[in-house]
């Protein structure tokens, strides 16, 4: 599209084992309308003048198989398929190695619903903070609970936020910041905290979608059909 720059590379994690999926089958190859939803999850990106290059990062045991899904479904922007590591975020720095845009987004690829317009609101906003992440507003009241099930804490609602994908970082920001996590030590559960402790700037949220669900549980997989089939008829 005329006026679009391609000058965002996108890190796709898909290494993980999914335990709590319990499946036989790595939960990012299981089928959504009969296509794995690793997969749904890379042609969101795809599909984006935006992206100029992704690379889509796995277990070594699934090395060929993700190549073969890469040529299968025609993912042209693909350019490499690297091994993850032990840890979410060993795998996003290998997958940050193999690209060279200035700007970058990490993805899990179990989250197959991400909307473009949710996308290119977070990468309006990560081109004014330097670093910033989808999440939505929680919904729920959520409590502290100390190991024998008592409540400790109540924090106030209007300050919680469930963090998604895609989080968007200039690249040497996000890198820097890993590399320095790694040298001390220190594992978090997504990128934005690895900038929060070691980036030296604030990360910033850009409001989402409900619908931006992570595949992570058994009763995961049949909403997630319901809202991919919603999509298909509207
Ligand atoms: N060593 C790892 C661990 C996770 N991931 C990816 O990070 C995303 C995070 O989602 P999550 O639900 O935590 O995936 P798993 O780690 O596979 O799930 P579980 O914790 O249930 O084992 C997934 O796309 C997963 O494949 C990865 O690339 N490398
Ligand atoms: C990055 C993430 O999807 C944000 O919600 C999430 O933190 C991944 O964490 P998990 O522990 O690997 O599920």
């Amino acid at each position: 599209m005329a006026g679009i720059k391609a000058e965002w590379g996108v890190v796709v994690v898909a290494a993980g084992r999914g335990t709590r999926m319990g499946s036989a089958e790595s939960k990012q190859y299981l089928l959504l309308q009969d296509k794995p939803i690793v997969v749904h999850a890379i042609e969101r990106f795809e599909a984006m003048d935006e992206v100029a290059e992704i690379v889509v990062v796995v277990g070594t045991q699934d090395m060929e198989r993700s190549k073969a899904l890469v040529n299968e479904y025609g993912l042209c922007k693909v350019k490499a398929v690297v091994a993850g590591g032990s840890e979410r975020q060993h795998s996003v720095c290998q997958g940050l190695l193999a690209l060279s845009s200035e700007w970058v987004m990490v993805h899990d690829g179990v989250r197959p619903l991400v909307t473009s317009e949710a996308v290119r609101a977070c990468m309006t906003e990560a081109k004014r903070s330097q670093a910033a992440v989808l999440a939505v507003p929680v919904k729920d009241t959520i409590k502290q609970v100390d190991e024998n099930g008592v409540i400790v804490a109540t924090p106030d609602r209007r300050s919680l936020w469930a963090i998604q994908t895609p989080q968007a970082f200039r690249r040497s920001l996000l890198l820097e910041s890993h590399e320095r996590a790694a040298a001390e030590g220190f594992l978090g559960t997504d990128d934005a905290v690895v900038v929060e402790r070691f980036g030296g700037v604030p990360v910033t949220v850009s409001e989402g979608e409900y619908t931006n669900i992570k595949i992570t549980t058994p009763d995961d997989l049949p909403y997630a059909a319901f809202l991919l089939a919603q999509r298909a008829v509207e």
